[in-house]
């Protein structure tokens, strides 16, 4: 990681103001985070279309932009994570960075919502995703902000996907205060911690996201809106993996046996029994999603068809129940809901995000 120190260094040094208007095209946005936007840009001397990251200095110490920059590039090298140029300056207001472009945009927005993406289309995606996950958990870098925005797509098929994002990575093992909100991926163990104390970085929350982004991905809903008792969704699967003979929570009961194994090593209450992200490749060769005529009609092991109707929480992603990204570009976005439904609501911050107050269907 000396490499990484050094690196930074030098970007310090030879980082230059620049007027953007000069030197590049700005074509339109892309995308906008907590910290700032990213532009599609062209670089005027180059030709290039480029992704343009600006970081509010307002709000992003130069120290935390340039550890961004540089983990960037550091891992750039990998064909499944998200392509630098090596192009880094400042502006009155900004520190920015270059990209290359994703043409096809984020996972976000072609997940349909309360249906999820096809097994095929699923597995195709996620391979990538685990590529680049082992790629940077074997550099010993957790990632900390899997989520279907942090996936690049370059294609609608997700022929070529890639992980994007790496402003809250961060070395396993260092010591980190966990300032961030809670989201439907975050892992139990971090839901449960107070604001501001300190946690020690690990990779299996990325696990634990991971085996939330498939389950969204499959599904079109989250699994819950947080990892907390206090969520019924979250609380009836706890149930579930704790007691085998406790009855299948009806939104998993469309997952093969194979599938579910997979979800239990992902999704392991205990971040120390958690699978690694590796593991999960034996599970490409088997079915994922039970053929809806095989299905098995409830019995003591399942709760039966039933049908809710319950009120949104009253924040974004609910435990079983809304998703919504921090977007706030023209594309309609979506809400997930537990086992179901996705509405559309802003992407505004995960976080923050307020769901409409119309009753959210879930349909088990
Ligand atoms: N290289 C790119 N090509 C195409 N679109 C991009 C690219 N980079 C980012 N975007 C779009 O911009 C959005 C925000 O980008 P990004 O996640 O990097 O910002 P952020 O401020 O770090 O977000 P967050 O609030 O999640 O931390 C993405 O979800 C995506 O839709």
């Amino acid at each position: 990681m000396e490499m990484l120190d050094e690196l930074q260094q030098l970007t310090a040094k030879t980082m230059e103001k620049v007027d953007v208007a000069k030197q590049y095209d700005t074509i339109r946005e892309l995308g906008k985070g907590t910290y700032g936007r990213v532009d599609l840009a062209i670089h005027k001397v180059r030709g290039t279309k480029m992704a343009l990251k600006f970081l509010r200095k307002k709000t992003t110490k130069q120290k935390s932009f340039l550890q961004e920059y540089c983990i960037s590039r550091y891992l750039s090298a990998c064909p499944y994570i998200i392509g630098m140029y090596d192009i880094a300056f400042e502006t009155e207001e900004y520190y920015v960075f270059a990209q290359e472009y994703a043409v096809a945009g984020d996972l976000f927005d072609i997940i349909p919502p309360q249906v999820g993406l096809s097994e095929h289309t699923t597995k195709r995606c996620i391979y990538q995703v685990a590529l680049a996950l082992d790629y940077l958990h074997n550099r010993k870098l957790v990632h900390r902000d899997i989520k279907p925005e942090n996936i690049l797509i370059f294609d609608k098929e997700c022929r070529k996907v890639k992980l994007s994002d790496f402003g809250m990575t961060r070395i396993a093992g260092t010591t980190e205060k966990r300032v961030s909100g809670t989201i439907p991926y975050t892992a139990p163990e971090l839901c449960e911690m107070s604001k501001h104390s300190g946690f020690l970085v690990n990779h299996s929350i990325d696990v634990w996201a991971f085996g939330v982004l498939l389950f969204c991905m499959m599904t079109g809903n989250f699994p819950w809106e947080k990892a907390l008792h206090l969520d019924s969704f979250y609380y009836e699967f706890l149930q579930w993996q704790r007691y085998k003979s406790a009855a299948i929570p009806s939104q998993w009961r469309r997952f093969s046996p194979h599938a579910l194994k997979m979800f239990s090593k992902l999704l392991s209450i205990e971040p120390e029994k958690r699978c690694a992200i590796k593991d999960v490749f034996w599970y490409f060769g088997k079915t994922w999603l039970v053929n809806k005529d095989d299905s098995p009609t409830p019995d003591a092991k399942t709760n039966g068809d039933v049908f809710v109707q319950i009120k949104p929480p009253s924040l974004p992603f609910s435990g079983g129940e809304a998703l919504s990204s921090n977007k706030t570009d023209t594309s309609p976005s979506l809400s997930f809901s537990s086992c179901s439904s996705y509405e559309d609501v802003p992407k505004e911050n995960n976080a923050n995000a307020m769901l409409g107050s119309t009753p959210i269907e879930i349909c088990v």
